[in-house]
């Protein structure tokens, strides 16, 4: 489903992905680790399509994505529609006036019809556990609560790709516990799971795979996720843990 070759991304002169090979099937769930500045974040925000490679040559299901082709207006929408991407800082995603705008603004962009619009935002406010939020104003709300209205805001989209930027930051423990059975469920219902984390213990069993990266911005171990946690030599000497 997703490809990546000899991928290279550079913000001006600073390096954040060095040669990236990488190859994730669908439905996999799969995590990336690595320490801080190492790129996690400009990887997902390449697969999602919000920056392009400075080299090589990223490819999903087949089709290659850069500039060029996020030109044609219903391509571009349509592999939108099919990744989702739940930012770091949800602030940084949030701008309409209330949460249930907010989560209805992707299904509308979509064109879908009224009903189906209220009936997605309608599931997924529930989902979240935040329909008593939905005519709050997304910047008033605390930083869990804005991760949840942002998480609903990407799936009334139904997204084949979930990417997700360090989920569990800012989260109390019960919310995290909460946000790992929700991934888990995701995963189990046939959805590419993709997700930046340094917090181990809460995403547990949740990973199949983790691609770990140097400081070096390169991936330097694609493993079970199992094997690279409890690998601690690994872990210490990339400055993970
Ligand atoms: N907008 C930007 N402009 C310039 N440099 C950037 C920008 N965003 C990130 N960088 C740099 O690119 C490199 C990779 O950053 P990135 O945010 O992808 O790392 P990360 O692995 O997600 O880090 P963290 O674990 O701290 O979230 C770092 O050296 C960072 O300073």
């Amino acid at each position: 489903m997703i490809e990546l070759k000899s991928i290279c991304f550079s913000y001006k002169d600073i390096t954040a992905l060095n040669n990236i090979n990488l190859k994730i099937e669908k439905g996999e769930s799969v995590a990336l680790i690595g320490p801080n500045g190492c790129g996690k974040s400009t990887l997902l925000k390449l697969l999602s399509g919000i920056i392009f490679k400075s080299e090589g040559q990223y490819l999903f299901n087949g089709t290659l994505i850069d500039e060029k082709r996020m030109q044609d207006n219903i391509f571009s929408k349509t592999f939108h529609k099919n990744i989702g991407f739940l930012f770091q800082n949800p602030q940084l995603q949030l701008f309409c006036p209330t949460v249930y705008d907010e989560v209805s603004f992707g299904p509308y962009q979509m064109g879908f019809s009224k009903d189906e619009v209220q009936k997605r935002v309608f599931d997924c406010l529930n989902l979240l556990g935040i329909w008593d939020l939905r005519d709050r104003a997304p910047y008033n709300l605390s930083g869990g609560e804005m991760k949840k209205t942002a998480l609903a805001a990407v799936l009334s989209v139904n997204p084949q790709v979930i990417l997700l930027d360090e989920p569990m930051n800012g989260l109390d423990p019960k919310n995290k516990k909460f946000l790992r059975e929700l991934l888990l469920r995701l995963s189990e219902s046939g959805k590419t799971i993709i997700c930046a984390t340094h917090d181990f213990d809460y995403v547990k069993g949740l990973f199949y795979r983790a691609i770990v990266f140097s400081k070096e911005h390169t991936i330097i171990e694609d493993a079970p996720f199992e094997s690279v946690v409890n690998n601690k030599a690994l872990l210490e000497r990339n400055n993970i843990i």
